[in-house]
């Protein structure tokens, strides 16, 4: 299996220590999140996968494999600075790209054309870069990096300039490269795309792994806190119930926090004794609650 591994890597600038130490294992086949606050050591790890900089302590292995030339032949990187040129043509740079990664000119313009066929964009072929939309820019950034079909694919902030509609449509591309068996790494401070993406996280927070498995795992080992509630006609008196905190109108009902399991069977008892309820769900808690649960303010560390 090409699983992306790594075992205890550390790296130091200066007197910095960036990573601290952080095991995990990215499985051939699956999108693995990695996240955190800003400055917790997501690039940093990204650029010592990528081999661009080389840890001081530990091991990154590629399918059980040291880094090599060969396994640096099937990496993909969509960095989150974007690197393309604004007044050379889409064509001429992807092309160009590809064949420094060994691919022949002529496979590589098919590849390029069915890509932009599957995004939608057959006419960006020949236009400058400078021309595009920001979105449509992010697209050809993004195919730059799958051009020459590689193993591992490492992804910050991939859907960054993108609207709902392309949005979806690279979730699905992406979820495809998945399916065909890749290993991709992919960090984002867009927790509802990491929950929908990715089975196994870790989350890094000022250097450290300060949480990570599967997201189901990660879930059941925190508490619920909300209440989604719709009645027939307004309710009363949900403040007032022991154990509940917050309540918040929605259109269609009220979004209620609780400070533990037990308040949600009272607002429950509270809503059919007076009133008819039309829905009542105890909600897990989403990657952002418990990312924000877990990092607190120490994003404003740096
Ligand atoms: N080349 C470098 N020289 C010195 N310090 C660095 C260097 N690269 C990163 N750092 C420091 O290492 C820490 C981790 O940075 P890194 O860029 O990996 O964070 P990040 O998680 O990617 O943050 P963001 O979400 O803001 O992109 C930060 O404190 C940063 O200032």
């Amino acid at each position: 299996m090409r699983n992306l591994q790594l075992e205890r890597v550390a790296k130091n600038f200066g007197a910095k220590r960036a990573v601290n130490g952080i095991s995990f294992t990215a499985q051939q086949g699956e999108i693995f999140g990695l996240i955190g606050a800003n400055g917790a050591g997501k690039t940093t790890t990204m650029r010592m996968v990528l081999g661009l900089i080389y840890p001081d302590e530990g091991k990154i292995s590629y399918g059980g494999q040291p880094y090599s030339q060969a396994v640096k032949e099937q990496f993909g990187y969509l960095p989150e600075e974007r690197g393309l040129y604004p007044k050379v043509k889409v064509s001429d740079q992807i092309l160009y790209l590809a064949e420094l990664r060994g691919m022949r000119r002529a496979d590589a313009d098919k590849a390029l054309k069915s890509w932009l066929e599957r995004f939608g964009v057959p006419e960006n072929y020949g236009k400058k870069v400078e021309e595009l939309s920001k979105g449509n820019q992010q697209k050809i950034q993004f195919i730059a990096a799958v051009i020459h079909n590689p193993h591992y694919l490492i992804l910050d902030e991939a859907f960054s300039g993108l609207d709902p509609v392309n949005v979806e449509l690279l979730k699905e591309t992406i979820a495809s490269l998945r399916d065909e068996g890749k290993t991709i790494l992919f960090s984002s401070h867009r927790m509802e795309h990491v929950e929908e993406l990715c089975r196994n996280v870790c989350v890094l927070d000022r250097s450290n792994a300060v949480l990570q498995g599967s997201l189901r795992d990660i879930k059941s080992r925190f508490p619920k806190e909300r209440v989604m509630l719709t009645t027939e006609r307004p309710m009363e008196g949900l403040e007032r119930l022991e154990g509940v905190t917050a309540v918040k109108r929605l259109a269609n009902g009220y979004d209620i926090r609780i400070a533990d399991e037990s308040a949600a069977g009272r607002v429950l008892r509270l809503a059919a004794d007076t009133n008819t309820v039309t829905r009542f769900e105890l909600m897990e808690p989403s990657l952002n609650d418990i990312f924000i649960k877990t990092i607190g303010g120490s994003g404003k560390h740096e």
